[in-house]
This record gives C-alpha cells, structure tokens and sequence, in this order.
C-alpha cells in the first residue's frame, strides 16, 4: 500500500483463541508486503494503561465495580490513542492492535451486564469518529479457547470468570461482526493452526484487494 495513509487493523476473539499466537503472524504478512506495522495491545500500549492492565488483571486486586472496569479500560485506552495510536495514524503507519473497543462491548457490555448504551456513550467521547478499518475475530467454541488458555497456566481476573460470562462475550462478538460486515472478517480458529493463518492470509489478501479502505488518510 502506498497510498501514504495507515490503517487500523484490530484483532479480536475470546480467550485462548490464539490471538496472541496470530499477532506476529499478520505483522509479518504485512511486512512481507512492504507494509511495516505498529503492534500494540489494549489495555495497555503506554506506561498508564499498562499500569491500567495489570490492575485490570492481576487476581489479587481489590475488588473493581463493573463501571470502575468499564471507566478504566476507556482510560487506558485514552492515553493509548493520544500517545500511540493517533500520532502514528498521522503519520500514514499502520497500527496492529490486539484487542480494542468491540472488546468492551463483548466483555463489559455483553459480559458483565452492562449493557451496549454506556460502551456506546464512552466510545463516541474518547474516541470520536476513529474507528478500526479491519477487524479479524478468531472465533472458536468457548471450551476449546479454554482448554487451549489452559496450557498456558494461571487465570488472570478475566479468565476466572464462569462459562456463561464466556458465552456472552462469543455471542457479542459474533453479533457484531453481522451488524458490521464491511469491517468485520470472521476466521474460524477451532482448527489447526496452519489453518487458521491460511485463512487470515486468503481475508487479508482479499481485503487488501478491495483496496482496504483507510478512514485515516
Ligand atoms: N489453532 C490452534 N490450535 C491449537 N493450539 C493453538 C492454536 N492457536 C493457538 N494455540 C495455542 O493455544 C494457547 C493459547 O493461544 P494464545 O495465542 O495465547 O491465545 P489468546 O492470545 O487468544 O488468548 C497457546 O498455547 C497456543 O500455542
Ligand atoms: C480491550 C479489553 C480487554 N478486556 C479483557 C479481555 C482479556 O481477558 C484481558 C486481556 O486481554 P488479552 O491480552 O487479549 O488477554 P488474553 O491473551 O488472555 O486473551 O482484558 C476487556 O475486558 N475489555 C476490553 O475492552
């Protein structure tokens, strides 16, 4: 691509679907496409969303009200647009990020209860009109991410939640991919590994054919 403008690319699933395991595999894909990429991660990307991260996470924080994890992923997510995203955008990069806001609506709106309206309200104030172009959600049947999350021992603060909580988020995701086709590509990541980058491959080569629109330029 040298149109000079970047690009959001956005990567999303529930747990163990192997986003962790696919993020240097579509870095590298793009790379080897001239195309250098940004990878970042949310929550977290700068040094107080990081610290937001670990809050967020660790098991052995004092208990967080789901509007208290709501507010916090938005604030987190607020200095890793100001700091990293945006400025980067602005300079016509390429941004990778693992996980962004269609994670609040899975897991904060879908997940906890909270339903979409506060999600909503919050995106459209810290975020304004930036939205990812491409999104790529791994989906898989909720056991096989956790026995795959499984392997890769302790649970953090998310992963100790019920199998319903899980449910929730899976069928949130899926929800939105159906209301917003354009910039949702859904890949089936209950199969080989293998497979599933075959897969990424065929959407990003498919997506870029297209012309990949950027919202950035
Ligand atoms: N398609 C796959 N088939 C089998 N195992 C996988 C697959 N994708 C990832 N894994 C393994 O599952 C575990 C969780 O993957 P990870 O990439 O950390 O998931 P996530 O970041 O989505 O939570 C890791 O041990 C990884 O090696
Ligand atoms: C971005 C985001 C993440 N999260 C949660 C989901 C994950 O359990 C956790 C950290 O994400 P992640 O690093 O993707 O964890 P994992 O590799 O274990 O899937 O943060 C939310 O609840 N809301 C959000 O908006």
């Amino acid at each position: 691509m040298t149109d000079g403008a970047g690009r959001f690319i956005t990567l999303e699933g529930g747990e163990g679907v192997g986003k962790s395991s696919n993020m240097d595999f579509i870095a590298s894909w793009l790379e080897q496409r001239g195309i250098s990429v940004l990878r970042t991660r949310e929550p977290g990307g700068t040094r107080f969303a990081e610290s937001v991260r670990e809050l967020l996470l660790n098991r052995d924080s004092a208990p967080i009200t789901d509007r208290a994890e709501l507010l916090l992923i938005f604030a987190a997510r607020d200095s890793h647009l100001e700091e990293v995203v945006r400025p980067a955008l602005a300079r016509g990069e390429w941004v990778l990020c693992d996980r962004f806001t269609d994670a609040t609506y899975a897991y904060q709106g879908a997940g906890r209860g909270l339903g979409e309206q506060p999600v909503a309200w919050l995106e459209s104030w810290v975020q304004g009109s930036l939205r990812p172009d491409l999104t790529l959600l791994l989906d898989a049947p909720v056991e096989v991410g956790f026995s795959r999350a499984d392997r890769r021992g302790d649970r953090d603060r998310f992963e100790s939640e019920q199998r319903a909580f899980f449910e929730r988020i899976r069928q949130a995701y899926l929800a939105r991919a159906r209301q917003e086709p354009a910039r949702f590509r859904v890949v089936d990541a209950d199969r080989p590994l293998d497979s599933v980058q075959s897969s990424l491959s065929d959407t990003l080569e498919d997506w870029l054919k297209t012309g990949s629109p950027s919202s950035h330029g």
